[in-house]
């Protein structure tokens, strides 16, 4: 059988992130950041670790059968590829900023010169907005263009803001796009073998969404405490060694769960315990 080929971020803020879950869904990850590429027989895989940028570029000429990449870079790219899965990391919004309290809208930026890594996803907006302005292209430390007077307006990617507050610079205008990291594959192509990947990296995404509660409850209670913990097909309810007291088990979604566990405990819940899953699938 042929080996799943997979495009990996080999530097930047993606590829830590990347090849965290391509290891937590059971897969072989380089030890050193100066690997290329890694053969992870056992599991019918070859990673390839590339520029984050490029990933989709191979993707959509079929070099390659799938990549993790950012969305910005994807739309950036032009490349034949489309998005599979979102996953959850890389977290940024793509936006105009200019000089603090210049700029308010995006009518402004007719004849001004725009600086930016993503010269693909500007001119597209521009286009799209019938808008006129100079879009440069710089690989990056965008933010200091303007104080630098290559540029009037940068498009660059937010997450914090701190780099472009210490730039003197703020955001205006409505945001270009969200971006996350995606999985992508060729436009219209699913690859061979692909279910098992999708499956596992899926499974680590749920478990990093949901928690496992357990707790005893007077079994008077129950119908009121399953309501709080439906899980997801439903909960397991056992009898508890103890009369007239359950032992109730579901996944709970990790955001709220503390919240959750007071509640449990005001309705008299004991015994009360949250737990980590590591992989699942549902
Ligand atoms: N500060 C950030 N927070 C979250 N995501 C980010 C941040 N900076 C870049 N990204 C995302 O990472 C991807 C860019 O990959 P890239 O490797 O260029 O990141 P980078 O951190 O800019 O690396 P480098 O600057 O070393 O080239 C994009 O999808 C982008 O949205
Ligand atoms: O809103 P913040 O949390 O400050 O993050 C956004 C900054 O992070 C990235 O820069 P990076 O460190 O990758 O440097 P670069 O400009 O050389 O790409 C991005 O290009 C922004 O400059
Ligand atoms: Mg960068």
């Amino acid at each position: 059988m042929s080996l799943l080929r997979i495009a990996v971020p080999n530097k930047g803020s993606l590829s830590i992130a990347a090849s965290d879950i391509l290891r937590e869904s059971g897969y072989r990850q380089r030890d050193d950041a100066k690997v290329l590429s890694l053969v992870d027989a056992e599991n019918g895989v070859e990673f390839f670790y590339l520029r984050p940028r490029d990933i989709a570029l191979y993707v959509g000429e079929g070099t390659l059968d799938i990549g993790i990449t950012g969305r910005d870079l994807l739309q950036d790219s032009g490349a034949k590829a489309e998005e599979i899965l979102s996953l959850g990391f890389g977290r940024s919004r793509f936006r105009f900023a200019g000089p603090a309290g210049r700029y308010t809208s995006l009518e402004q930026l007719a004849g001004t010169r725009i600086a930016t890594s993503y010269v693909g996803v500007v001119r597209r907006f521009l286009e799209q907005r019938g808008i006129e302005a100079t879009v440069t292209r710089l690989d990056g430390a965008v933010e200091t263009s303007i104080a630098l007077g290559v540029a009037d307006v940068i498009a660059d990617v937010v997450e914090t803001g701190s780099t472009l507050r210490r730039a003197g610079l703020e955001v205006f205008g409505e945001t270009i796009l969200e971006s996350e990291a995606v999985l992508i594959s060729r436009t219209g192509s699913v690859p061979a073998g692909f279910e098992h990947f999708q499956r596992r990296i899926e499974g680590v995404l749920v478990a990093r969404t949901y928690v496992m509660m357990d707790y005893d409850i007077p079994t008077d209670r129950l119908p009121e405490a399953v309501r709080h913990t439906p899980g997801i097909e439903g909960p397991t309810v056992a009898p508890l060694h103890k009369e007239g007291w359950s032992a109730v088990r579901a996944m709970v979604p990790r955001e709220g769960a503390q919240r959750l566990m007071d509640d449990l405990y005001d309705l008299g819940a004991r015994a009360i315990l949250l737990t980590d899953i590591h992989a699942c699938r549902l």
